[in-house]
């Protein structure tokens, strides 16, 4: 008989799957946990095909990549998901999850809806979770004052936050919604949904 829950141990941690509209403050909430839970959480690195905004660095918060590379390595099948968003192309290779995994720690993926779609057609078995904001207005607002963002950009952003926040209501895609009005708040909430992940990491670290 098959012990599922040796198996299960030698899985390691549920991977976490942080996603929501542009601007909804993913990154910000995902920044909180590294500090916090340092060597309970690691990074799924992203590859893009955007710049890099002032402050990002190759390799810690995307792999920043040519189309050309980016759809060579699809091709080839490196990539567990990709998507293209507000016209750049964005993917999870195999490659970020396993070294997350290699090292025992909760993978967090920050990714859009389409990405969220395909991840659920693999075996990868994470928690959901979805950011949401306040309001479109507060979403505009705060995307405009990140002062990352081309008119043409943000506007194609908050499109794609329209159809997020609808799509987010449907029952059975998240396992939990976090509302992200007061930042203390809402990463109090994110934590809650992790605590018996982060438990089991910690556990396992001091043996
Ligand atoms: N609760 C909050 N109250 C006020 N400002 C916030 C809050 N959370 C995040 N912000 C700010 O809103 C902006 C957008 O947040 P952040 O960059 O984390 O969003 P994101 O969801 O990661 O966006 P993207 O998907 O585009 O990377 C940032 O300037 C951040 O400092
Ligand atoms: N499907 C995927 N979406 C991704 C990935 N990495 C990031 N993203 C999403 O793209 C948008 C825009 O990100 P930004 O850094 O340009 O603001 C945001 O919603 C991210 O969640 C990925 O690998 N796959």
């Amino acid at each position: 008989m098959r012990d599922y829950n040796k198996e299960k141990a030698m899985a390691g941690p549920r991977p976490v799957v942080l996603s929501g509209p542009s601007g909804a403050g993913k990154s910000t909430l995902l920044k909180n946990l590294l500090k916090e839970y340092e060597g309970v959480f690691g990074f799924s690195v992203s590859h893009t095909t955007r710049s890099p905004r002032p402050g990002e660095e190759n390799g810690k918060d995307y792999h920043y990549v040519t189309r050309e590379y980016m759809q060579a390595s699809i091709d080839k099948g490196e990539f567990i998901e990709s998507a293209v968003f507000s016209g750049n192309m964005y993917g999870t290779s195999k490659a970020s999850v396993q070294a997350v995994k290699d090292k025992n720690l909760i993978c967090i993926l920050d990714i859009d809806m389409q990405g969220v779609r395909a991840v659920k057609t693999t075996d990868l078995n994470p928690i959901y979770i979805s950011i949401q904001p306040p309001s479109m207005n507060i979403l505009e607002k705060r995307l405009r004052d990140r002062n990352t963002e081309s008119e043409e950009s943000l506007q194609k952003r908050l499109d794609a936050a329209q159809v997020d926040m609808e799509i987010s209501k449907e029952p059975g895609i998240f396992d939990i919604v976090v509302v992200n009005d007061n930042l203390d708040d809402a990463y109090g909430k994110l934590k809650d949904a992790l605590i018996e992940e982060i438990k089991k990491v910690q556990k396992n670290n001091l043996s």
